[in-house]
């Protein structure tokens, strides 16, 4: 478990949230999670089940999927995020990394990296140079190809990439989703150590997988969502324990009858 917060610490509150796509896609309804300052908050969840539609709510980013917030709050310190732009939740302090490793695939890593601190342009060079020199500790890799383009990194190498850009905004927030996506075990391994680096370098981590053994794994609380609806919350190690995410999320087959199709 994570030290206990300092005083005035801000934190993630999404509270009674409901989300539409269009005039009649229900997305998310009444959903409500914390994820309290230095913590790893994992969001588990089908298919479908509106993980991403989250994400996108808490960094602003839902109205350029033509999505909106039609009731509920979110707040991240003293900061309400419903109705904001991406531009207020990165002043936030909160920086979403998307699904599918959307890197600039024409740039090189390094103008790949400059892109991520441009929402904060008034930061002085000298911050924006320990921000890169923290993206480089983590990702050594990365710091090999700098003049490299990024559609000619491997898979994992723009995850990293991806990351790596998110963390020049100097996060105090990340929003991960679904970071093991399509990476082979290895590298899986490596992005859940980095996840843990980060997090131990004070960043909280709200984090979106469907490899569900090891976010439980990364987590301090988790959540479960199910068509739209948060259908079970703890202790991440707890729920790792029941009987429904052993056979739904980590593949276990505690009742071969039910197989596991519903994940
Ligand atoms: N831009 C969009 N326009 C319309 N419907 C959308 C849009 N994005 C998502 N949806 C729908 O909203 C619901 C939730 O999708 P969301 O992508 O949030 O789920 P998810 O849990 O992240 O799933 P996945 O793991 O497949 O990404 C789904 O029914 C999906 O089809």
């Amino acid at each position: 478990m994570p030290a206990a917060p300092p005083d005035g610490a801000p934190a993630l509150h999404v509270e009674s949230l409901d989300v539409t796509y269009g005039r009649a896609l229900s997305a998310l309804r009444s959903v409500s999670l914390t994820v309290p300052h230095g913590a790893v908050v994992a969001l588990l969840g089908a298919n479908g089940a509106g993980k991403t539609t989250l994400l996108r709510a808490v960094s602003g980013t839902l109205r350029l999927h033509r999505g909106a917030i039609t009731a509920g709050r979110v707040r991240y310190g003293d900061a309400v995020l419903d109705g904001r732009d991406p531009v207020a939740a990165v002043r936030a302090g909160v920086v979403q990394v998307p699904e599918g490793r959307r890197v600039f695939a024409g740039l090189t890593v390094d103008e790949n990296l400059r892109a991520g601190g441009l929402g904060l342009n008034r930061r002085a060079p000298a911050q924006v140079r320990e921000a890169r020199e923290r993206v480089f500790t983590l990702f050594p890799r990365l710091a090999e190809r700098t003049r490299q383009a990024a559609g000619l990194l491997s898979g994992g190498e723009q995850q990293m990439l991806a990351i790596g850009r998110a963390l020049m905004a100097a996060p105090r927030l990340l929003l991960l989703d679904e970071p093991s996506l399509g990476l082979a075990p290895m590298m899986v391994d490596r992005i859940a150590e980095v996840v843990r680096e980060i997090n131990a370098q004070g960043t909280a981590v709200l984090l979106v997988e469907q490899n569900a053994g090891m976010a439980l794994s990364l987590a301090q609380h988790a959540h479960v969502l199910e068509v739209g609806e948060i259908r079970l919350s703890g202790d991440a190690a707890d729920l790792a324990r029941t009987d429904a995410v052993r056979r739904l999320y980590l593949g276990e087959t505690t009742d071969a009858a039910d197989g596991k199709g519903a994940a």
